[in-house]
């Protein structure tokens, strides 16, 4: 038996429950948001009959993924308590919530860390150029905002997941000055426990009008992602957008070591659906990487 000698690549097995689609910012490549007040918010109730079947279908995380409602907007409060209340039924039906809801105030922050074992913001990109291009309408997606929602969960100390979009428009230099900063605030506060690396992949509902990052790029920006970022940080690559199963192959070779959340639909990225894990596994085997669950938190922030 040679199985000692298989080289690792971890996923999470998870489902994604959406409190709502409707977002104030409009990112030019986003295909997941609607007008404020189109459709109605998830109830505790369509949540509760959702989670209730996948409790025996080996499913840990829940990945709180969620548009946004204007942080000065009556609206607000209960858009949060929405969130705070999905969290904490998935905790009380045995699931692990890990929350990606934009920038949070840092009482907000303080509350959800109480009801999720790991949260998660994007980066994006840090160059303000983007401002005036895919980020022109979405304030959410300032900088130094997002950068501040870093440093208050490492003030925080919540297990974090950040990461950059590859591809909407940023130079290659602007690439390592994110990771940079990333590299930066872990080694302040150790609580990044893996970056993605996003590869833009265009979907049929966004108006930014460019191709998908080229994925033969992708394996150079992992390899200096891995020369900046410190070695307890793991990245995290998405296998459904990348549509052939030797640049899978390929950015393993470089370094990235996750394939993040797998479940039966990508909320972000609806027209590029996940491979099953058994097609995963039977790519990554010959290649010699063995395909292993894990939890939405990593194994050095786990309290028991
Ligand atoms: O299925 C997806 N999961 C996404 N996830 C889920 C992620 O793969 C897992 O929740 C984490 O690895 C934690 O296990 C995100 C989580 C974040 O904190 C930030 C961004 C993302 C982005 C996506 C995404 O585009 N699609
Ligand atoms: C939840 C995360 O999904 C990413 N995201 C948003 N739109 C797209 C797209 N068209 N392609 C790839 N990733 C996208 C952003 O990085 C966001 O922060
Ligand atoms: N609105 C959040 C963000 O962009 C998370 C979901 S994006 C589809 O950061
Ligand atoms: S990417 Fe997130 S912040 Fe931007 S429009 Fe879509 S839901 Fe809103």
């Amino acid at each position: 038996m040679l199985l000692s000698s298989a080289k690792v690549v971890t996923y999470s097995p998870a489902y994604t429950l959406v409190p709502t689609y409707e977002c104030f910012n409009r990112c030019s490549y986003c295909n997941f948001r609607v007008e404020p007040g189109s459709r109605p918010w998830m109830t505790l109730e369509q949540a509760e009959n959702i989670l209730l079947p996948l409790k025996n279908q080996n499913i840990c995380e829940i990945l709180i993924l969620s548009g946004e409602v204007h942080p000065f907007s009556s609206r607000r409060e209960a858009w949060f308590q929405l969130i705070y209340d999905l969290c904490a039924l998935a905790l009380s039906m045995g699931f692990l919530p890990h929350t990606n809801a934009g920038p949070l105030s840092f009482a907000e922050m303080e509350k959800l860390k109480n009801v999720n074992v790991s949260m998660g913001l994007m980066l994006e990109q840090l160059t303000p150029q983007l401002l005036n291009t895919v980020h022109r309408h979405a304030p959410s997606k300032l900088p130094q905002l997002r950068l501040q929602q870093l440093q208050w969960a490492g003030e925080l100390q919540i297990p974090f997941t950040t990461g950059l979009l590859l591809g909407i428009g940023e130079s290659e230099d602007d690439r390592w000055e994110t990771l940079t900063a990333i590299s930066e605030l872990h080694q302040r506060y150790h609580h990044i426990q893996e970056v993605i690396l996003q590869p833009h992949s265009p979907g049929s509902q966004q108006t930014f009008n460019a191709e998908a990052f080229d994925p033969h790029q992708l394996p150079h920006v992992i390899r200096k992602a891995r020369e900046i970022l410190p070695a307890d940080i793991t990245i995290q690559i998405p296998p459904n957008l990348l549509l052939d199963e030797n640049w899978l192959l390929a950015c393993l070779d470089a370094g990235a070591r996750d394939l993040g959340g797998i479940g039966p639909k990508d909320e972000v990225n609806p027209d590029y659906p996940h491979l099953q894990v058994q097609r995963l596994k039977e790519i990554l085997q010959p290649a010699g990487w063995e395909l292993v669950p894990r939890l939405p938190v990593y194994p050095q922030f786990q309290k028991n």
